[in-house]
């Protein structure tokens, strides 16, 4: 696949929903006289009612745009990926809606099968075993309090962050998932990101601002970052390096959502390892796959 065949079908893959046709948050009152005094904003914008979230859990999640869910899938599950995705890296499985991304460091080296080859799966809503990421019932209870419904699965990733070449090529940079999408609403929009193995500023945690989901999509462009930049890995523009960032260390299991808004990206790996998470999962649909609950 040529670059602009992978960049079309990005765009394609990304840009055939429709737009908004559900309000999120808790309704507005609809009829009578109401006045300006007895008047109240909804609670929550960015929850939906149900019981699975405590209301510290909720609270946190309107107030900082991002939940962490520890230990939430199984180690028999994550292994069953891991399993799947050195398959796929030994040349085993081959799909054709699958876009595999190496990194920009050895973009051009010769293609040799394994896992130092591919940093990034996308798209492998075909792939049986992996698509297991965003059936199980653990990761859709939680996607439901965020999206509510009738949930749909789109962009899903595996990413396998290389170790760094020393050019910190290996950093995703600041971002917002909603400039890669074209459907909205936002707050039924959640990412489900699971951490395959123990995760943290070494390897190359992710790392968000919190409270940023509340703000609007920011223009994006490619960081002026000297060791070079991956082709489409883009970031907000007017970064306040004073603005406090939390680094989200997390164990295999651990599970973050998060919304689509909130400013987030990862720091480079500065270990020889390959660091792992499977992630997407956001509420709605790709070709067709339809999840029930
Ligand atoms: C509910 C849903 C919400 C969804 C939210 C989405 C959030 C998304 C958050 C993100 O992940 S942000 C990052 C999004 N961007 C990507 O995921 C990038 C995806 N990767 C690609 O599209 C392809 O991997 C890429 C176009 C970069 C290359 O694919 P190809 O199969 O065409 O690669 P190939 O090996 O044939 O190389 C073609 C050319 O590209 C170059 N290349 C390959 N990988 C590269 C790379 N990583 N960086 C720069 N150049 C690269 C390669 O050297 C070569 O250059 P030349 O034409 O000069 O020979
Ligand atoms: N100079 C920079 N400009 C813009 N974004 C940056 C810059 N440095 C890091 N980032 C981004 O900020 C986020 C947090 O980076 P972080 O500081 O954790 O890692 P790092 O700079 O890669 O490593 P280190 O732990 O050595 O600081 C990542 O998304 C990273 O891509
Ligand atoms: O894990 C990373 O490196 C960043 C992933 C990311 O930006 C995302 O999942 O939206
Ligand atoms: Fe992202
Ligand atoms: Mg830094």
């Amino acid at each position: 696949m040529n670059q602009c065949q992978a960049a079309a079908r990005l765009r394609v893959a990304l840009g055939h929903l429709g737009q908004p046709s559900a309000r999120a948050g808790v309704a507005y009152p609809t009829s009578g006289a109401v006045s300006p005094n007895s008047f109240h904003p909804p609670q929550f914008q960015y929850t939906r009612d149900n019981d699975v979230l405590s209301l510290e859990q909720r609270n946190f999640y309107e107030e900082n745009g991002f939940l962490v869910i520890k230990n939430l899938v199984s180690d028999a599950d994550i292994q069953r990926f891991r399993d799947q995705f050195e398959r796929i890296c030994r040349g085993e499985v081959k799909l054709e809606q699958m876009m595999i991304m190496r990194d920009v460091s050895i973009a051009k080296s010769e293609y040799i099968p394994s896992e130092r080859m591919i940093s990034k799966i996308q798209y492998f809503e075909d792939d049986k075993e992996l698509f297991r990421y965003c059936t199980l019932p653990e990761i859709l209870k939680y996607v439901e309090c965020f999206t509510g419904p009738n949930i749909m699965a789109m962009h899903t990733m595996l990413i396998n962050k290389p170790p760094d070449s020393g050019k910190k090529t290996s950093r995703h940079p600041l971002h917002q998932d909603e400039h890669y999408i074209s459907f909205r609403p936002s707050n039924k929009i959640v990412c489900a990101w699971t951490a395959m193995e123990h995760i943290d500023r070494n390897n190359g945690c992710l790392c968000v601002l919190p409270g940023t989901h509340k703000g609007s999509l920011k223009p994006h462009d490619y960081p002026n970052w000297e060791g070079g930049v991956n082709l489409m890995f883009y970031g907000i523009q007017d970064y306040d390096e004073n603005s406090p960032r939390v680094h989200l260390v997390m164990e295999k299991g651990d599970t973050v959502f998060f919304h689509p808004l909130l400013i987030h990206g990862s720091g480079w790996n500065k270990t020889q390892g390959y660091r792992k998470e499977v992630s997407r999962y956001r509420a709605r649909l790709v070709k067709g796959q339809r999840i029930s609950l």
